[in-house]
């Protein structure tokens, strides 16, 4: 039977940066994925700011394009920043997983694609695991750590789904449509996001440009409790054709690609990380932001620090991963509930009177506080932006007052 020191299951960008990191430490580390190629489960709009590429050291050869301007929309509030500089960019995500798996070969690590996860146990202080390869009979691979780094599946720190009185998950599909050259011109280098119940009831749409003539076009739903939530597909659908036909005025369209999937799976009483020498990273410990739909970056975190902490174990410096659990908890847990905590509050709570007021309230801001909001959840920003606000209306006020008054207009 084949034996890796680590097997990591599922090639997202958290499986395939922590493999990467454990290969590039010379450990020996299979990384496992279910489908035959990347481009076949290539499901993410994949947005995310300038920090990840430096901080990942991701090539510019994983980029779809770069945006610097960010345009929200609700019912009836438009609101748009800009800036000079790149602010980000939107991952061609087939690409950015395909660009992992190799420097995971080209560090000796091995890379399986087209096996499926089946089961794991203990045997002789490791673990066997039952892999499925494509068109074959199961094989059986020994490991002494195992990673679930199987997105919202989470098949293998949770392998029967528990749930909870207030689980709240959603559901995401996008679509990849060929435009002409000015309607791509007129998204190029802009994330938009569109939120209110006329656009994507419980839940918010976007456009994002891909590369030259392609848009990425999608629309996120969320629940509260856990339904068979295939039933909402026609739903979700539907504000895509809107954004696409009423928004966009493009009649006839030709998609390339549509990508459906279960978005995330808040944690919180099911706030297990690690089961003995198993530990569980990215979307698999709901390392995301919940309410811009931001996953991609968190869980690249979660993964670094799950390889720091592995070949500490593999070292015999800690006996189980607890370690690890604290220091995620520590460092992110308190902010990934925070932003789990706005988007049920936003996007099944709040009326579209609401939404629009909460967006004429960040629209004060300036583009820096708005992605301090947005990407790092400095909520106590808003108040700022609120306060900018009563500011402008008790100036206005009074200087109607002074008018009518036939007094100076001009404020001391
Ligand atoms: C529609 C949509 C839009 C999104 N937009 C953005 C965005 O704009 N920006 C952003 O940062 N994030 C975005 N996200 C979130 C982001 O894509 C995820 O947070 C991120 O991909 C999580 O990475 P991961 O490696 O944890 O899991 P995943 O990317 O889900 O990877 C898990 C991998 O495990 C494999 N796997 C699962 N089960 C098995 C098994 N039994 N055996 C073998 N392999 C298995 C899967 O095939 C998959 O390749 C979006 C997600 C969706 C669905």
């Amino acid at each position: 039977m084949k034996s890796f020191d680590v097997i990591i299951v599922g090639a997202g960008p958290a499986g395939g940066h922590c493999a990467r990191q454990l290969a590039g430490s010379g450990i020996p580390v299979l990384l496992v994925e279910q489908h035959q190629t990347f481009e076949a489960n290539n499901f993410s709009s994949a947005a995310t700011p300038m920090e990840t590429l430096a901080q990942f050291e991701l090539p510019e050869s994983v980029v779809g394009s770069f945006w610097n301007q960010l345009v929200i929309l609700s019912t009836h509030v438009r609101k748009q920043w800009k800036s000079s500089e790149v602010l980000g960019a939107v991952l061609n995500f087939a690409k950015l997983r395909e660009f992992l798996a190799g420097e995971v070969t080209k560090q000796g690590g091995e890379v399986w694609l087209g096996h499926r996860y089946l089961s794991h146990s203990s045997q002789d202080g490791e673990t066997v695991v039952r892999l499925k390869p494509h068109g074959k009979e199961p094989i059986a691979v020994r490991t002494r750590v195992l990673v679930d780094a199987t997105g919202a599946a989470r098949s293998l720190i949770y392998p029967r789904r528990q749930q909870r009185p207030d689980f709240f998950t959603g559901i995401g599909i996008e679509y990849l449509i060929q435009v002409d050259d000015s309607t791509y011109q007129s998204c190029a280098e802009t994330l938009r996001f569109f939120l209110g119940r006329h656009w994507m009831p419980q839940g918010y749409s976007w456009i994002f440009p891909m590369t030259p003539n392609l848009l990425k076009v999608g629309a996120a739903r969320y629940y509260s409790q856990h339904q068979i939530v295939q039933d909402n597909y026609p739903a979700i659908k539907q504000s895509i054709e809107l954004l696409i036909k009423d928004y966009l005025h493009i009649d006839e369209y030709h998609r390339l690609e549509t990508h459906g999937s279960n978005l995330y799976y808040s944690s919180g009483l099911q706030d297990i990380y690690y089961r003995d020498n198993l530990i569980a990273i990215g979307d698999a410990v709901s390392a995301v932001n919940f309410l811009g739909g931001e996953g991609i970056r968190h869980g690249m975190a979660s993964a670094q620090i799950a390889s720091e902490y592995i070949q500490e174990y593999l070292g015999d410096r800690f006996s189980d991963f607890a370690a690890y659990q604290t220091h995620l908890h520590q460092k992110f847990k308190p902010s990934w509930d925070i932003s789990e905590r706005a988007a049920k509050k936003v996007y099944l709570d709040y009326s579209d009177r609401r939404i629009d007021q909460g967006l004429a309230y960040l629209g004060s801001l300036e583009l820096s506080e708005v992605i301090d909001v947005l990407f790092y959840y400095r909520f106590e920003k808003i108040t700022k932006g609120v306060g900018r606000i009563l500011r402008r209306k008790l100036t206005g006020f009074w200087q109607e007052i002074r008018q009518r008054l036939g007094l100076s207009s001009r404020i001391s």
